[in-house]
């Protein structure tokens, strides 16, 4: 997503066209979205007939609370506020409600401005670091593009009334010609334009393999200790980095379950010399955590692969996220680089918030017999690039 697409829907919401947001990290379901703030009876009228789903004001949480407005019970963990109307109609019809949308963000407006309970539904939005759902992501929406952060969300059924109908979602919006966003893509352009790590703290650390600035952050992206290792590099030359998951039982622990400890010799030795970064990112377990690894583990020692044993325990094969090595990079003022690993998709994400991968070095770990399943299934199921690795043997 880039700059020119935010102002074209920009101006597709002065033009008094939604765009719709596809949630497909979570539901999979699409949702009409508008600015609050131009709301008005005809797109209102648009959002009953197609939309069909709660019309729904979103706004930030914090500022809904402080204007006065407060959230109703919840048994399920729900944000809703209690619904209200602008005026002295019923609140019911087109113009009733576009009229809520318009004076809710009007942010002088507070609770007594409104009759409660009324008939718009009134959602407060989390912080967009903390939930990533159709409310935060429209809200983030209207930010980008330039609108008080309020939204107007309506889910879109089809015609029997079901609200997961992908293909129902893609007619309307070519019907009307109108933009789908997904959520993971205002996600990225969120994180590529915000700073969301700092620089913490900074200290000398010697090592086995020479000596390098250790380095903390201050992380409002997901709030772990995430870490980097720097060895300074030639001015004018692309420092080497490797952004490597956390695997205690791999790295501390000397297991030979897996390549990963063996790999984070490998990496800081080759840093050391050349000069470079190693970004170590708490992910454990490739995104599921040590308890899940080690159920994955147990499951393997009865014969699953680690491919199938992370699906067992109701997880992506990979669950891993780039947003943090990014955000790493951007706080260091690394822009290019050549990365340390055998595994793709590292590529493609850091390409994807605008890092220049100069080009990717394979970095082989330690082969044993406790490994190689292991390393021949990341080769067939998850395409690393470790062909060589077992080119001896064939
Ligand atoms: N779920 C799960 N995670 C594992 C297993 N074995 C190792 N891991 C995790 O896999 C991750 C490996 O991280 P990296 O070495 O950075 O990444 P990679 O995918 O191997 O890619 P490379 O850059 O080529 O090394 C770590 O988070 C490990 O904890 C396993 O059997 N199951
Ligand atoms: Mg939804
Ligand atoms: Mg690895
Ligand atoms: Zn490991």
């Amino acid at each position: 997503m880039e700059q020119k697409l935010l102002e074209s829907i920009r101006n597709d919401f002065l033009n008094n066209k939604p765009i719709i947001i596809l949630d497909d990290e979570r539901e999979v379901e699409g949702d009409l979205v508008f600015p609050a703030e131009l709301m008005n009876e005809s797109v209102a009228e648009f959002f009953f007939k197609y939309g069909k789903g709660l019309f729904c004001i979103v706004g930030p949480e914090e500022n809904l609370l402080k204007r006065g407005f407060f959230k109703l019970p919840t048994n399920y963990n729900a944000n809703y506020f209690i619904p209200i109307d602008f005026g002295n109609g019923t609140g019911i019809n087109a113009f009733e409600r576009a009229q809520t949308c318009v004076q809710l963000a009007n942010i002088q407006t507070t609770l007594s401005d409104f009759r409660y309970p009324g008939h718009v539904t009134l959602i407060g939005a989390k912080d967009f670091t903390m939930r990533r759902g159709h409310s935060e992501s429209s809200v983030e929406l209207m930010k980008l593009s330039g609108f008080k952060p309020f939204s107007v969300i309506t889910e879109i059924l089809d015609e029997n009334g079901e609200s997961h109908n992908i293909e129902h979602v893609f007619q309307l919006a070519k019907k009307f010609g109108l933009k789908v966003l997904n959520i993971s893509d205002i996600w990225r352009f969120y994180v590529k334009n915000t700073e969301l790590m700092k620089v913490k703290s900074v200290a000398r650390l010697p090592t086995r393999f020479g000596e390098f600035k250790i380095i903390s952050f201050e992380n409002n992206l997901d709030h772990k200790e995430h870490i980097a290792l720097l060895k300074e590099w030639e001015k004018g030359t692309t420092p080497y980095v490797r952004v490597h998951s956390e695997c205690l039982t791999g790295d501390t622990l000397s297991s030979l379950r897996c390549d990963c400890g063996s790999q984070l010799s490998n990496a800081l030795r080759k840093i050391s010399e050349k000069g470079g970064i190693l970004l170590y990112l708490r992910q454990e377990g490739r995104g599921i955590g040590l308890s899940k690894k080690i159920e994955a583990y147990n499951l393997q020692d009865s014969g699953y692969d680690t491919h199938e044993a992370n699906i067992a325990l109701g997880f992506k094969p990979d669950e891993r996220d780039y947003a943090a090595a990014y955000q790493m990079l951007k706080a260091l003022g690394v822009e290019e680089v050549i990365l340390l690993t055998n595994n793709k998709e590292k590529v493609d994400e850091l390409e994807k918030y605008g890092i220049r991968i100069r080009h990717s070095e394979r970095l082989y770990g330690e082969i044993t017999r406790y490994n190689e399943f292991y390393l021949k299934t990341k080769l067939i199921k998850f395409h690393h690039q470790l062909e060589e690795l077992f080119e001896k043997e064939v």
